[in-house]
This record gives structure tokens, sequence and C-alpha cells, in this order.
């Protein structure tokens, strides 16, 4: 173990050749960053080097020496600060003197310096191990969080997303609308579809309930389908749908609707016994900026009343 301690030959000279300085508790001797300029002896009481950067601090005590780079390599850079934990008494050794020093002693000098610096390689090898060390903790952290940031967005889309068609949900229709950007529409118009199976309810009580699940996973992928890139397909509960879409004008917006009813029209599910058909009607109208989304939605609900009335498996389209 290579040790910090001077032997009584080495803190006689050292003693002889140095400034005697008294210190005060809390004292600082030196602060990490500092040029050096001389190297310290304790006589008495203890002092703190600090490292810094979550490395641990070391305390020194009596015949003890700290700071020796400064008068080895001169104007080093202080790899820690030093505070004198206690009173006591140092020694300072500046420059010149150690290299009277060395010139008086050459021998005894150099087995200070080799000692010194088998214990400053040893010190540093422990740094390189520990900043290792550190480092592998942080690559594990931060594996760790990233799996975290993956479960999190997981289970964000999973409360956002309705279990038995796949699409969307109300939590998640309400996020898009929160961050709905209307400017970047440029020439288009938000509009509202509200999509609702006729006769949902016999559908369930001729077939079962697994045919009408059946049913309803097939609309919402006709659904799905009708929706551009940007557009939002989207199951509100039960066998009503709704898809936020981007639009032209009034024709556009009627073309969506007619090609939706008509795709669901076309459906045939082997699992419903004839003669029952699957068909939706839609009311759908145009989304203005400045209205929130129970307002559109209940124009267009108004709308799909009037569809349902008129006999379904049709649309109803309003301003
Ligand atoms: N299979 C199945 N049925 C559901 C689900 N959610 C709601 N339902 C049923 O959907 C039916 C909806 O019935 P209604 O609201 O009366 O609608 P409808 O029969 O389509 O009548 P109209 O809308 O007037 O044409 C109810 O019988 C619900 O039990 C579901 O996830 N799966």
């Amino acid at each position: 173990m290579l040790g910090r301690a001077l032997s009584d030959e080495e803190l006689r000279l050292f003693a002889a050749a140095a400034r005697r300085q008294p210190v005060t508790a809390g004292e600082v001797l030196f602060r990490r960053g500092e040029a050096g300029q001389s190297m310290f002896v304790i006589e008495s009481g203890q002092i703190r080097l600090e490292f810094g950067d979550g490395l641990a601090d070391r305390v020194l005590g009596p015949s003890e020496y700290f700071g020796e780079l400064a008068v080895f390599i001169g104007q080093h850079s202080r790899m820690a600060g030093a505070v004198a934990e206690t009173g006591g008494v140092v020694h300072v050794v500046d420059q010149a003197a150690f290299e009277r020093l060395l010139g008086e002693q050459p021998g005894l000098l150099a087995r200070f310096m080799r000692r010194s610096f088998a214990y400053l390689v040893a010190s540093e090898t422990q740094l390189i191990l520990g900043l290792r060390r550190r480092n592998e903790d942080l690559m594990q952290t931060l594996d760790s969080l990233r799996q975290t940031r993956t479960e999190l967005s997981i289970a964000q889309q999973l409360v956002r997303t309705d279990e038995l068609t796949g699409l969307v949900n109300r939590r998640g229709l309400y996020r898009y609308i929160d961050e709905l950007d209307c400017e970047a529409l440029a020439e288009q118009h938000l509009a509202l579809l509200l999509i609702d199976l006729d006769d949902f309810k016999r559908i369930n009580d001729r077939n079962g309930h697994l045919a009408g699940d059946s049913a309803l996973r097939a609309v919402a992928e006709e659904v799905r389908r009708a929706a551009g890139p940007m557009e939002l397909p989207c199951r509100l509960g039960g066998d009503e749908f709704a898809l936020l879409a981007h639009v032209s004008d009034a024709g556009d917006l009627a073309n969506r609707a007619i090609r939706l009813v008509a795709a669901v029209r076309s459906l045939r599910l082997p699992i419903l016994r004839e003669p029952l058909r699957l068909s939706v009607s839609i009311g759908a109208c145009f989304c203005p900026p400045g209205e929130d989304w129970s307002s559109w939605y209940s124009r267009a609900d108004a709308l799909l009343y009037q569809a349902k009335v008129e006999g379904g498996d049709g649309w109803r389209l309003g301003d």
C-alpha cells in the first residue's frame, strides 16, 4: 500500500526547507484548477482534498503531504482543492526550496519522487477505473430510461386505442383535437363525419355478440380506409364512429360520405345471417376553428339523426 506519509528523515528535511504556516479550520489552501506553485507537508491538524465531479474527498493528517505535482512540474493546474478540516500547521515547500533540496539530497529526493510517482500512477488508475464504472452505470441508467420511455409511449398508445377495432378512441380523438393546427390545413377545411351503424342492436340480437364484434371491426376497417394520411378515424363507442377529415369544399365532403356509405353497404360478412346487411348513416358538417368539439359533435349528431329518420343507409350534410 502506497502511503502519503513522509519518513522522519524526509519530514525533517522538508520542514527545514519550508515556510511554516498555521491554518484555521475551513481555510482554503488552494482551489481546484489553480496553477500550483508549492507542495504541502502537514505538521498537525487535518487537510481535506476535494476532487469534485462526484469523486470522494480525501482527508490527510500529520506527516502526510500533498500538491507535490506543483514542484515536480511547475505551474501545474491543481486536480483538487485543499481546505483545512481542522486548525493546525503545514509546511509550504515552494519550487525554489525543492530545487535546492534536490541539489543537496539527491538520493533522498529521488526515493521520495519515485514513491510519489508510483502513488500518483496508482491513484490515476483508480480514478480511471472509477470513471469507467461510473460510465457503465450511466449507460445502464440511460438504457433503462430508454426502455421506460418506450414502455410509456406504448402505454400511452394503448390508452388512446380502442381495443376491439384498433382505431383511436375518444381519448385519442381529444388529444388529436388538442394538437390540431388548423393553420396548417392551408386550403383545406376540417370536417366531421359522424358514422353510426343502422339497426346494430338487431344484428347483435340475431347473430350474437361475437358476430356483432366482427361487424364493428369490418366497419372500422372501412372508416380507416376512408381516412387520408393526416386524418383521424376513430371509434367513439358502441356502434358510433367518427372521421375528422380535411376537405376542400361541400362537394368533397359529400363525396367522402357517399363513398363510405357505399363501401359499408357492399360488405358481406359470412357470419351474418341473411337477409341482414350492414349499413351506416352519416351526419357530416364542417368544423370551424373557433368552435369546440361539442358544438361540432351536436351539429353532426343532428344531421345523423335526420339520416336515420330518412331510413338510414345514407348521409346528411350540413354547414
Ligand atoms: N357486439 C357488440 N355490440 C355492442 C358493442 N358496444 C355496443 N354494442 C351494442 O350496440 C347496440 C347499439 O344499439 P342502438 O344504440 O340502439 O343502435 P342501433 O340498434 O344501431 O339503432 P340505430 O342507431 O337507431 O340504427 C346495443 O345493442 C349495444 O349493446 C360492442 O363492443 N360489441
